[in-house]
C-alpha cells in the first residue's frame, strides 16, 4: 500500500522544506564598490544558496548600475503638479499614479513589487547604510507605491513582504554590545528596519552582521560565509522579528 501514497507523503522535512522555497522571488539590493570584497561574497552566497533552493534571485548592483542616489525632479519625467514650488514627496506621489516616475525607478518598483523577500548587504557606514542605497530607499520606496497614509506600518502597501539586513563592519563584536563603545547595533536597526521597511508594512528578520571582516583571520572570513549559507538554508521557516520599540531599546 505505502507505494500506493502520493509522493509528498514521503517527503523527509528536508525535501518538503525545499519546495516551500522553490518558487520564492528574492532581491538583493547590494552595494559595494568590489566584487572581491567580503561583502561581494557575502551577496554571491546569497545567489548561490537561494537559487539552488529554487528561488528566483534578482539583485541591484547599485555601485554597478550608478544608481542617482539623489532625490530630484528629474525623477519625474513629465510635468509637474505644481511647478511655482517643487516638493519631492508630493511629486513622486502624483506622478507614481500617472505613470510619470522615471524609468530606473519603475524597473526598481516592479522588482520590488515581485519579491517575497528583500536582502540589503552592504558595509555599514557611520552607523547606517552607504548613501547609494539610502538613495534607494528615498527614490524607489514612493508614496503610493510603498506607503500611504494612513496605510503605514501593520497596513504599509508592501505588506506580505519581508525584508532582512545583512551587513559588515570595521568594529568588533565587542565594540557594539550593550555596554561597549559604539552601543547596541539594534540602535542604529531602529532607522532602516523600523522607520523605512516596517514603515511600508515589510515584516523584518533579524539581521545579520559580520563583525570587523577586516581584522580577522581568512578561516574566520571562510566561516562567516559559511555561517551566511548555513542560515539561508532554513530562512523560509524563521519568524520576523516584534519590530517594536520595545525590540530596540529596552
Ligand atoms: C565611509 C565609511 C564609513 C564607515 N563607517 C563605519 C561605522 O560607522 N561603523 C563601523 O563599524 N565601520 C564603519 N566603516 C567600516 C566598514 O563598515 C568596513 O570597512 C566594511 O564593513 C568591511 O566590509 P568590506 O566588505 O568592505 O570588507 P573587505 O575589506 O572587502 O573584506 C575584508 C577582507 O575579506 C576578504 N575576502 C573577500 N572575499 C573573501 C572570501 N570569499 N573568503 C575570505 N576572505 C574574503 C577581502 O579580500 C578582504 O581582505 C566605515 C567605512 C567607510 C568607508
Ligand atoms: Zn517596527
Amino acid at each position: 500500500m505505502r507505494d500506493k501514497q502520493p509522493c509528498w507523503i514521503l517527503r523527509t522535512e528536508a525535501t518538503e522544506c525545499c519546495w516551500k522555497m522553490a518558487g520564492r522571488k528574492v532581491l538583493i539590493v547590494y552595494a559595494h564598490q568590489e566584487p572581491k570584497s567580503l561583502n561581494g561574497a557575502l551577496k554571491t552566497v546569497a545567489v548561490e544558496e537561494l537559487s539552488k533552493q529554487g528561488c528566483t534571485v534578482t539583485v541591484s548592483d547599485l555601485y554597478a548600475m550608478q544608481f542617482e542616489p539623489r532625490a530630484t525632479r528629474n525623477d519625474i519625467v513629465d510635468c509637474l503638479h505644481n511647478s511655482d514650488e517643487f516638493n519631492y514627496g508630493v511629486e513622486t506621489w502624483e506622478a507614481y499614479k500617472r505613470g510619470g516616475l522615471s524609468n530606473d525607478l519603475i524597473e526598481e518598483q516592479k522588482k520590488v513589487q515581485e519579491a517575497d523577500l528583500l536582502i540589503f548587504q552592504f558595509p555599514l557606514y557611520w552607523f547606517s547604510m552607504p548613501a547609494i542605497m539610502k538613495g534607494w530607499m528615498d527614490r524607489v520606496l514612493v508614496q503610493g507605491f510603498a506607503h500611504e497614509f494612513p496605510n503605514c506600518y501593520d497596513s504599509g502597501l508592501l505588506k506580505n513582504k519581508l525584508a532582512l539586513f545583512s551587513f559588515t563592519t570595521g568594529g568588533s563584536k565587542e565594540m557594539y554590545a550593550k555596554g561597549g563603545i559604539n552601543g547596541d547595533t539594534r540602535y542604529l536597526l531602529w532607522p532602516m528596519q523600523h522607520g523605512i521597511m516596517h514603515f511600508c508594512g515589510v515584516k523584518v528578520l533579524e539581521p545579520h552582521i559580520c563583525f570587523a571582516p577586516e581584522y580577522v583571520s581568512e578561516e574566520k572570513r571562510k566561516e562567516m560565509l559559511l555561517a551566511w549559507a548555513q542560515r539561508l538554508k532554513t530562512l523560509w521557516k524563521e519568524e520576523p522579528i516584534n519590530c517594536s520599540p520595545e525590540w530596540y531599546f529596552k
